[in-house]
């Protein structure tokens, strides 16, 4: 026997019902990194200490109920599979959340309320639980209907933010390395025909991606038309001044090193934008010559480095601004992108746990024209120290890439070098928005 229980509290109307009940299925939850939950997770804990002293003398608990109660413009549940003691929701983001037809259209899965109504959502005028504890429905004080499932509630509120953030984490995990204990051949690696025709190979290759900043696909057609494929399998081309999927050999074709056969110290690329790009692609087509091993570094261990070693550093290249540029006047291109050279994703505090983007290009750093002047000393120390940790060569991870091996790295986290060459040496790759990637790595299950 399943009891749904519901308190009374105020004005409303309440309805309370002894029933059988199937068990609501075990619910787990994780959530991706939502700025805007930070505050109502934070009220959420105040309150929940309050409530926790009523809770006694209101609530009469069994293993089996759910409890429903209004406190302080919120809706408390007390569920029996949720491993929480009281799940407090807020009244306006329940209102906020309505998926009726009139609130909702879920066939295109956009909304159509005004949020400057939720402003003046008041106490409703009865909410219940239906009779198996799977649906909470609400009629609110205007006499609009609401229904929720219990199961979306706890999948895609705040209150099971926490709950998600661990389940995520039991999906990947971000694995930091260097060059001393980690070698290439620990990238995850996929074979072209798996990764074509099956979406665990998608997810296999995502999953490496995520977890090392860098995966590689072998056994590819070492041509432009099959690497494409191997980007849109992922994600879409991103068209630059370079071209969609672009070709380079030492010929100078566009006004930069890339286009020579020095050696290019690890760098990201496209600092030059407002938004760098999220994703690098390299396919060795051919080399008939020496040297010209692609070398990569892992920024964001070297960032936890420097962080540890130098905490005002860190501070200091999160905040102020350091502008990339690119300039081909034969061409009337002149780019300039600012941006500090640690970002940290909106919202939450700048620490190493955090990070969202290292850009680092000192080839490609424009004139510093902005900036206290008080702080240049210290940016040219703090960007020193980072160079430092960045191009210890002890760091670096060294391969040679090869015709039919396609490398895709994170151009937010890992940076690339190429050593000096001789010969003729033709690559071909491409950019990739971190948007679309990130999109498909939702669609194989690694982010929730
Ligand atoms: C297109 N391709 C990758 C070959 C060259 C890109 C130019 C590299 C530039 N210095 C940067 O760091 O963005
Ligand atoms: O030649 C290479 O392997 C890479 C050069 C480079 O840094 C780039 O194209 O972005
Ligand atoms: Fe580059």
């Amino acid at each position: 026997m399943l009891v749904v229980r519901v308190v009374p509290v105020g004005r409303a109307r309440l309805v309370g019902a002894a029933v059988r009940r199937r068990l609501v299925p075990a619910l787990t939850g994780s959530a991706p990194t939502a700025s805007i939950l930070t505050t109502p997770a934070r009220c959420n804990s105040q309150l929940a200490a309050d409530a926790h002293r009523r809770r006694h003398k209101n609530v009469i608990t069994g293993p089996d109920a759910v409890a429903l109660r209004l406190h302080r413009g919120h809706l408390v549940v007390q569920h029996p599979r949720w491993p929480v003691d009281d799940a407090f929701f807020s009244l306006a983001w329940l209102r906020d959340h309505c998926r009726c037809r009139h609130c909702y259209d879920n066939s295109t899965f956009q909304r159509k309320t005004d949020v400057r109504q939720l402003s003046s959502v008041g106490n409703p005028l009865h909410f219940n639980v239906n009779s198996t504890g799977t649906v909470l429905e609400i009629i609110w004080h205007d006499g609009h209907q609401s229904e929720y499932s219990m199961r979306w509630l706890w999948e895609n509120s705040y209150v099971g933010a926490r709950h998600r953030e661990q389940r995520q984490s039991r999906l990947w995990q971000r694995c930091l390395w260097d060059g001393r204990r980690t070698s290439a051949e620990d990238l995850t690696s996929v074979v072209y025909d798996s990764f074509m025709t099956t979406e665990e190979g998608v997810r296999r290759l995502m999953k490496g991606f995520l977890t090392h900043g860098a995966a590689v696909v072998t056994g590819v057609a070492p041509t432009p038309a099959a690497t494409q494929a191997v980007v849109e399998r992922v994600g879409v081309v991103q068209h630059t001044m370079f071209g969609g999927v672009w070709e380079f050999t030492a010929d100078g074709r566009h006004a930069d090193t890339a286009y020579g056969r020095d050696e290019l110290l690890p760098h990201t690329d496209g600092t030059y934008y407002s938004e760098p790009p999220g994703v690098q692609v390299f396919h060795c087509l051919a080399h008939h010559g020496h040297g010209g091993e692609t070398t990569l570094v892992d920024g964001f261990a070297a960032l936890n480095s420097l962080h540890q070693a130098d905490p005002a550093a860190y501070e200091l290249l999160s905040r102020v601004p350091c502008a990339g540029e690119y300039r081909d006047p034969s061409r009337r291109l002149h780019m300039v992108g600012d941006g500090p050279v640690i970002a940290h994703r909106a919202g939450a505090e700048p620490t190493p746990d955090s990070l969202l983007r290292l850009r680092f290009n000192p080839y490609d750093r424009a004139a510093a024209r902005r900036g206290e002047p008080a702080e240049v000393e210290a940016f040219y120390g703090a960007y020193g120290r980072l160079t430092e940790l960045l191009w210890d060569a002890r760091r670096r991870l060294r391969l040679k890439l090869r015709p039919g091996t396609v490398i895709l790295i994170d151009n937010w986290r890992v940076l690339h070098g190429r050593a000096s060459f001789t010969g003729r040496r033709h690559m071909c790759g491409a950019y990739m928005a971190r948007s679309d990637v990130l999109s498909r790595a939702r669609s194989v299950g690694l982010l929730i």
